[in-house]
């Protein structure tokens, strides 16, 4: 009778332990799925190439190097908050960045991948919305903005399609500026002194790297094309090599084929993005010359009037929020759900955020413009 007590007693515990385990293991399951932790996952996946183990040794160095690129903390969704706390919101922070911009000119430089557009898996279908398309137009309609890309800059253009933006593609290796009048400190017009035949300035500091260029790009097609899911990108200046959707277990070989085809150019780099190995001309120049350039052009750099707005997701981004940060004014911003070391003082969590603060820039301004014609009558 003592033992049958016993037994129902043991039985009665391990059901409810049973229960408990299944209830928080379903809550797991659930919460794996909301869209906020598969963006994390996403994002997660992103910065160090496949998520989790697997593998072998070697691949571990093409991880190494998609880790280079940010470096990335444990407890992602748990430390987003506290990465909140020193890179706030630009949105939530949106009435302290237009007092600071009282009196001050505005100009926007902004990335394009992961940015203006989400991330996708397919490179040639990183579209833009219409309405992120409009947001941008409004913007520059009031401000100087340049789009600063990895992406060649002919590519960058077909995908933004707008006029009134200037572009500068390969990192910034590739810069056109048409014949847009822009507006100086003191309110006057200031035209660009322009090259006699063309209607535009073509600055292209990498140019007489070309040839070898194309000339990589051919060894690489030659060496990666067996390799099942690689994918090349010609993006004028540097090249891009897609490992999104190789096999993990195909990390290496690539990685050792990409090298192999870079021995033989030394005057070239190797540097890592989002699934991507980018090889572009070792020079000293980047995003962050790129917004110092335009910054010259435009007649804005020596003014301590100008307040430079920097939107970027990306480890190249960073040269640019760090000639921000050194200049002591302006605003670098990073484009993350994830945390990142990063320059950038404040944070928007995704394209769709980028959206709603360009919005708010064009609608504030208009609305300044408007009180200002009001006060004028
Ligand atoms: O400076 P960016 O404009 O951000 O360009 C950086 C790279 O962006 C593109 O690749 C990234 O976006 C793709 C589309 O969403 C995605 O499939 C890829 O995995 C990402 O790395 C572009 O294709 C690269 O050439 C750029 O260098």
């Amino acid at each position: 009778m003592k033992y049958m007590f016993l037994l129902i007693v043991t039985f009665k515990i391990i059901k409810k332990k049973f229960t408990k385990l299944n209830e928080i293991m379903r809550f797991q399951r659930s919460l794996s799925s909301t869209p906020q932790v598969q963006a994390i996952t996403k994002a997660k996946e992103d910065e160090i190439g496949r998520s989790g183990g697997g593998g072998g040794g070697d691949s571990l160095s093409l991880r190494a190097l998609s880790r280079r690129h940010y470096r990335t903390n444990k407890n992602m969704s748990t430390n987003y908050d506290s990465w909140l706390v020193k890179h706030p919101s630009a949105l939530g922070s949106f009435d302290r960045i237009i007092k600071a911009a009282k009196g001050k000119r505005i100009i926007i430089f902004l990335d394009y991948d992961g940015t203006l557009s989400p991330i996708v898996d397919d490179p040639n279908c990183a579209f833009m919305s219409d309405e992120m398309r409009a947001a941008v137009c409004e913007v520059a309609r009031f401000f100087p903005t340049a789009i600063i890309s990895g992406r060649s800059r002919d590519k960058v253009k077909e995908f933004v399609k707008l006029s009134n933006v200037y572009y500068a593609g390969s990192h910034g290796m590739d810069i056109m500026v048409p014949a847009m009048p822009v507006k100086t400190c003191d309110g006057n017009l200031r035209n660009i002194v322009l090259n006699k035949k063309k209607n535009e300035i073509i600055f292209q500091p990498a140019k007489k790297f070309l040839p070898a260029i194309r000339e990589i790009f051919a060894s690489l097609k030659d060496k990666t094309k067996e390799i099942q899911g690689a994918r090349l990108e010609d993006n004028g200046f540097c090249i891009s090599v897609h490992f999104r959707h190789v096999r993990e277990e195909d990390y290496s070989l690539l990685e050792e084929k990409v090298k192999s085809v870079l021995e033989n150019h030394s005057e070239f780099c190797l540097t890592g993005g989002r699934k991507v190995m980018e090889i572009r001309p070792s020079i000293e120049w980047n995003k962050g010359h790129a917004v110092e350039y335009f910054l010259d052009i435009l007649g804005l750099s020596d003014s301590s009037n100008v307040l430079p707005l920097c939107i970027g997701d990306d480890r190249t981004d960073e040269d640019a929020f760090k000639v921000i940060q050194n200049r002591g004014q302006g605003y670098p911003i990073i484009v993350s759900s994830i945390p990142k070391d990063t320059k950038a003082g404040y944070s928007l969590r995704d394209p769709s955020e980028v959206l709603t603060l360009l919005q708010r820039l064009a609608r504030w301004r208009k609305a300044c413009l408007s009180n200002r014609r009001l006060n004028q009558v």
